[in-house]
């Protein structure tokens, strides 16, 4: 019979084995004849690592050589590629992608902490060596964004790239507004179903939002990759209430992580916002990501696909070993390192659009006019307002939409009311997409 492969078998290092290293091995094992057929060899996982060797993962993982020392995989002669499923910024992934780059292994990853981080570390080394950083999983899960903007997009000059990064939160959010129930039991259930960080507060502060911002922002921009110069802020502080006000004000509150490069730098922010409901990202539910680039030939591209869990996740990493086999790669982050450019961070600001402002107020005479005021002399403009008394427990909910401004005057806004015994708690601020 004639041999259909190109080359002999890819064989593959698996350090990780959670729920993207348990789904990598299952996919791989069911889809191993096609796979073989579009890389051209087959796709074959000879050595494994992990921290627990005798946890039970569901996954039969006798066919595998268990190895102690991950940092040896990279020297190996008799491994092709090492995929790194463990996570965290630094530690002992970062420890294995340093040694495996230095030694010339290339080096497939899922880890957008340790890539916003030293991603451009990371890539001097991929490139001193000639050899693959792959990272797909890591940027909206399953979704095949970093494929679209490194190849697909790249002739284009990127206005702006946006969206929804995180599947936790916007399960958590999405959840919360069609059945109503708590933050803390949606959390617990998107941690069930494999989609939460080790940490979830990475998940629900934005942080990890942020990881992927940084990511896809140097590959849209050519910039350096500048996780410090993301805002973040995350879902906690987005009450029941506010998910009921936008829908009664025609919009979605989605966790949006965007950037944007102009004439003042680079703008790069993750925050809860209100998606109109004509904008197709007040669509995108559960553990479901999207991306939208906008490039200045293309157009508006719009990428969706699921974000988070085993098997989305494991699509994209397999994806990139099959690129592996093939000798398709290229600068990780689309250009050499050395094209990329620093930029200056824009000022927030300067920045206009529409916003929406909630205050929880004592029901008593003159809040209204006090808020108003604080908005009048801030030179803020208010295109509605809702005032709902008695269903809160800790006062009246005051909920403003903005005509569009310089977010500056809503700082000076909230800068005026800040000490007022009038409101209770913090305000809290939601920008509205565009
Ligand atoms: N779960 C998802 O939906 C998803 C999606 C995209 C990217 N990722 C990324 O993929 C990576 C893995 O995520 P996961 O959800 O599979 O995590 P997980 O917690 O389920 O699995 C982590 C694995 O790494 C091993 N590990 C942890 N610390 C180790 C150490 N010090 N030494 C050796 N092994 C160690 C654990 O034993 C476990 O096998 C992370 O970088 C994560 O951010 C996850
Ligand atoms: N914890 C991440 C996993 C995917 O990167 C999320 O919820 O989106
Ligand atoms: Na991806």
């Amino acid at each position: 019979m004639t041999n259909l492969h190109r080359h002999a078998p890819l064989r593959v290092a698996l350090v990780g084995l959670g729920t993207v290293g348990g789904g990598v091995i299952r996919l791989l094992n069911t889809n191993a004849a096609l796979i073989a057929r579009r890389a051209g060899c087959p796709v074959q996982v000879v050595a494994i690592s992990a921290r627990d060797r005798n946890k039970d993962r569901g996954v039969d993982l006798s066919p595998y050589e268990w190895v102690d020392d991950m940092n040896s995989l990279a020297t190996r002669d008799d491994i092709d590629v090492v995929v790194e499923l463990i996570g965290g910024s630094d530690g002992p992934a970062l420890t294995l992608a340093r040694h495996c780059l230095n030694a010339g292994k290339p080096f497939v990853t899922a880890n957008k902490a340790m890539l916003a981080h030293h991603g451009l570390d990371l890539a001097r080394l991929a490139e001193k060596g000639g050899i693959a950083l792959k990272y797909e999983a890591a940027v909206a899960g399953g979704i095949p964004v970093i494929k679209g903007m490194r190849e697909g997009a790249a002739a284009n000059e990127i206005s702006r790239v946006y969206g929804i990064l995180n599947g936790t939160c916007n399960y958590i959010l999405t959840t919360m507004e069609k059945e109503g129930r708590g933050f803390d039991e949606v959390l617990k259930e998107a941690q069930e179903l494999g989609y939460a960080e080790a940490d979830p507060s990475f998940d629900i502060d934005g942080v990890d939002a942020a990881h992927k911002l940084t990511i896809l922002a140097s590959l849209a921009f050519g910039t350096e990759l500048d996780f410090a110069a993301v805002a973040t802020t995350g879902i906690r502080h987005v009450i029941a209430a506010d998910i009921a006000e936008a829908a009664a004000l025609g919009f979605r509150i989605r966790l949006v992580g965007m950037a944007q490069n102009g004439a003042d730098g680079l703008f790069q922010r993750v925050h809860p916002m209100l998606v109109p409901l004509d904008h197709p990202l007040a669509h995108v539910d559960g553990s479901l990501n999207a991306v939208v680039a906008e490039g200045n030939f293309v157009g508006r591209l719009f990428f969706q696909g699921r974000g988070a869990g085993d098997g989305p996740t494991a699509s994209a990493v397999v994806a990139d070993l099959i690129d592996v086999a093939r000798d398709e790669y290229g600068d990780a982050f689309a250009m050499p390192v050395a094209a990329l450019t620093p930029q200056n961070t824009a000022d927030a600001g300067a920045r206009v659009g529409r916003t929406y402002l909630r205050f929880m107020v004592q029901d008593r005479p003159g809040v209204l006019a006090e808020i108003a005021a604080a908005t009048r002399d801030a030179g803020v403009s208010i295109e509605s307002m809702i005032q709902r008394g008695a269903h809160q427990d800790d006062g009246v909910l005051v909920a403003i939409v903005t005509h569009a401004g310089e977010e500056r005057c809503i700082r000076d806004t909230l800068d005026r009311l800040a000490g007022s015994d009038s409101l209770i708690g913090t305000p809290m601020v939601m920008h509205i997409l565009d």
